[in-house]
């Protein structure tokens, strides 16, 4: 079986074993940094449009938490920015540390965050996910970086639902959630061509990294620890430092949407 986690066992170091593409020349996340990202004038401006009607569960999957979202249809969507097409939105999720020193999966010129929120879509020029999820051009994820600071009221709806999903396997409804109220104040972003930061660290996604962070704070990073990777009955493991770290960007470009 293809079991992987985060532990010094089955963890980032050990996933080649079983996902040679672990080593492959497009996998993320990477180091950005700004000084050597190229500002490009032909990337569009990044074109989100959420129905919160189309947030449907919560569930933890071992790995993390996400929000799932109904994508039989258009209703949730991202365009523009470096990507052709419309693609739809999957889930989001979040990476974190057992400590606010680091958490992002991304750094930005060796910085890292206390927490980075993934949304996950995928391009609707294929029948399904599961058919983009493997095709270089199949995903866009726009990742957000969380900064300790003020509390985070967007977050608290999210964060409120985890009493109700703590060990791995859990899920429960979650409606009536508009995702871009999660967003900062500016699109601009870097972007890349990259991975799945987790197994099966498919190199399908055209990564969109927002260039400011949203704020969460000490006591909102403290229910994210809150979570187990275990199911019940296990002996329970703290669901923290669910991040891989930076690969190497193999000569890859990263671009700039803003000067
Ligand atoms: C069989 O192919 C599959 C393709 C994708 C997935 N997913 C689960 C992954 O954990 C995963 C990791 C993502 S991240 N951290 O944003 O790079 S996005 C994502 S997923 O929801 O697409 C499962 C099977
Ligand atoms: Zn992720």
């Amino acid at each position: 079986s293809h079991a992987w986690g985060y532990g010094s066992n089955d963890g980032p170091e050990k996933w080649a074993a079983s996902f040679p593409i672990a080593n492959g020349a497009r996998q993320s996340p990477i180091d950005i940094v700004p000084t050597q990202a190229q500002n490009d004038p032909s990337l569009k401006q990044l074109k989100l449009k959420y129905d919160p009607a189309s947030a449907k569960g919560i569930l933890n999957n071992g790995h993390s938490f996400q929000v799932d979202f109904t994508d039989d249809n258009n209703s949730s969507t991202l365009a523009g920015g470096p990507v052709t097409g419309i693609y739809r939105l999957r889930q989001f999720h979040f990476h974190w540390g057992s400590s606010d020193d680091k958490g992002s999966e991304h750094t930005v010129a060796g910085t890292k965050f206390p927490c980075e929120l993934h949304l996950v879509h995928w391009n609707t020029k294929y029948p399904n996910f599961g058919e983009a999820a493997s095709k270089p051009d199949g995903l866009a994820v726009v990742g957000v970086f969380l900064k300790i600071g003020p509390a985070n009221p967007r977050l608290q709806k999210v964060l409120d639902a985890l009493d109700d999903i703590k060990s791995k396997g859990r899920q429960t409804t979650f409606t009536n959630f508009d995702p871009k109220t999660l967003l900062p104040a500016s699109l601009d972003f870097w972007t890349y061509e990259g991975s799945l930061t987790t197994p099966p660290l498919l190199e399908s996604v055209t990564w969109i990294v927002l260039k400011d962070p949203i704020s969460v704070s000490p006591a909102q990073m403290a229910k994210f620890r809150s979570l187990l990777f275990t199911s019940e009955g296990e002996a329970p493991s703290c669901m923290v430092d669910n991040f891989r770290p930076p690969q190497p960007l193999k000569g890859r470009k990263v671009r700039a949407s803003f000067k």
